[in-house]
């Protein structure tokens, strides 16, 4: 049996995905994978038990990656499986940034029908307060064009914009699908001082903590529109209410709140709801728990920010397999315990990512728990092996 815990709301449609004979939710207290969405894990002790995180969704920042890696933690996200539902929500802001129909509505709600007094008459004379601007022929500037800011770029474009990506970490397969009729700007200056909205979808780290201070803000134009939909410490709070007040940024739309951002006008805040569709949660949950049953019943690895991607069709009856620093002669170091016990190898990948490393063993024959435990007591023996599984071949392999 595998024990999984949740934070969060995590939809029933990933949950399902966990046999219950195999399976318990919530029933343990030292589990083997933790599901979550935005759960805050810094201060959180990891349990040793723990073999994995799985995060329903795709920023990893709520989660300690280093502390994970140490630990032989593989963490896992679901890339793209809420993309649509931000892309939908950002093309509402960049609609609702253009038309005030918000304040629209709430005033028309206001008009009351008196004796003499027709809503449709008063409707009518006061639309002139509620004058747009449409979105056709305005430049949209997109930093970060994975995921999510391919999406919204493609279907900006289709709206009639013109679209500025910024993106130098690019990966293949998103360039791919970036529509080709977009601009690629090369500085962030470039995609900055051209756009009348700007919108950002990159991940929250080190490199792009206050990506946007006063500086950048002063290369936007006079009068445009900013939406962080991705993580609020991207985006120096300051500055912008700064600039908002001197009116060189028209509108600041974000899904993080704070005190001070919540007390200005023209911030407008939602409250972080870009994934917060039915399909979004569904997707991201059945994804994440699909990657996580991959690994922990096999040891194959998909999906995981902190460990390489590892797969290899379990053909033997045992699998071994070994989270390690990514340093020269590991596989040297496993194989002469392997061979010291008389192991034979049927089959082995190995892989690294950044510091970390994986190897995969399959074995001829099941090893017996008193040998696995000898096995493993030399394997962690040597210090750059953090944990060692032994895994029998499951019935069912394809996820
Ligand atoms: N508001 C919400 O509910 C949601 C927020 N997010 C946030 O949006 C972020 C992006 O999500 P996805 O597009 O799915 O991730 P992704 O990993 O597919 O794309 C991120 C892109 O940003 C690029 N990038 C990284 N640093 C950059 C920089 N300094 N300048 C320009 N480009 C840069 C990368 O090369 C990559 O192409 C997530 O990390 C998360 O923080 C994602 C989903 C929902
Ligand atoms: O996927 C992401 O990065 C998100 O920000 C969505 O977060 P959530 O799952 O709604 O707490």
């Amino acid at each position: 049996m595998f024990a999984i815990k949740t934070y969060n709301v995590i939809s029933n449609v990933g949950l399902a995905v966990f046999p219950k004979n195999q399976y318990t939710i919530n029933g343990v207290e030292e589990p083997d994978a933790l599901l979550i969405r935005s759960q805050n894990l810094h201060r959180n002790v990891l349990p040793v038990s723990l073999l994995a995180i799985g995060r329903a969704g795709a920023g990893v920042n709520n989660i300690p990656l280093q502390k994970a890696s140490e630990n032989g933690v593989v963490v896992f996200n679901a890339p793209g499986a809420n993309a649509n539902a931000v892309k939908e929500l950002i093309i509402a802001i960049l609609i609702l940034a253009s038309r005030p129909v918000i304040p629209a509505i709430a005033w028309t709600k206001s008009l009351s029908s008196g004796k003499e007094a027709d809503v449709t008459l008063q409707a009518e004379a006061g639309k002139n307060h509620y004058r747009g601007t449409e979105l056709a022929g305005k430049t949209l500037g997109v930093i970060g064009l994975g995921a999510v800011g391919s999406k919204v770029a493609d279907t900006a474009r289709q709206l009639g914009m013109n679209v500025i990506g910024y993106d130098p970490y690019i990966s293949v397969e998103h360039a791919w699908q970036v529509t080709s009729d977009i601009k690629r700007a090369t500085t962030l200056k470039e995609v900055l001082s051209e756009s009348d909205f700007v919108t950002i979808h990159i991940p929250y780290n080190e490199q792009n903590k206050n990506l946007i201070g006063a500086n950048e803000l002063l290369m936007m134009k006079k009068d445009a529109t900013l939406l962080n939909y991705s993580r609020n410490g991207i985006v120096e709070e300051a500055p912008v209410l700064a600039a908002l007040n001197v009116g060189h940024l028209r509108q600041y739309w974000t899904d993080f709140a704070s005190d001070e951002l919540l007390k200005h006008e023209q911030v407008i805040v939602t409250p972080h709801l870009g994934g917060t569709t039915q399909e979004a949660e569904d997707n991201c949950a059945q994804m994440v728990a699909n990657t996580l049953r991959l690994y922990l019943e096999t040891g194959q690895i998909k999906d995981s920010v902190n460990y390489p991607t590892v797969k290899m069709p379990f053909s033997s009856p045992y699998r071994l397999t070994f989270l390690h620093q990514n340093v020269p002669n590991m596989l040297g170091q496993i194989t002469t315990v392997l061979a010291e016990l008389n192991i034979n190898i049927a089959n082995m990948i190995n892989a690294s990512k950044g510091n970390f490393a994986y190897t995969m063993i399959d074995v001829d024959a099941v090893m017996s728990e008193e040998l696995y435990q000898e096995f493993e007591q030399k394997c962690l023996a040597i210090d750059e092996i953090i944990r060692v599984r032994g895994l029998a071949n499951p019935v069912k392999e394809e996820f």
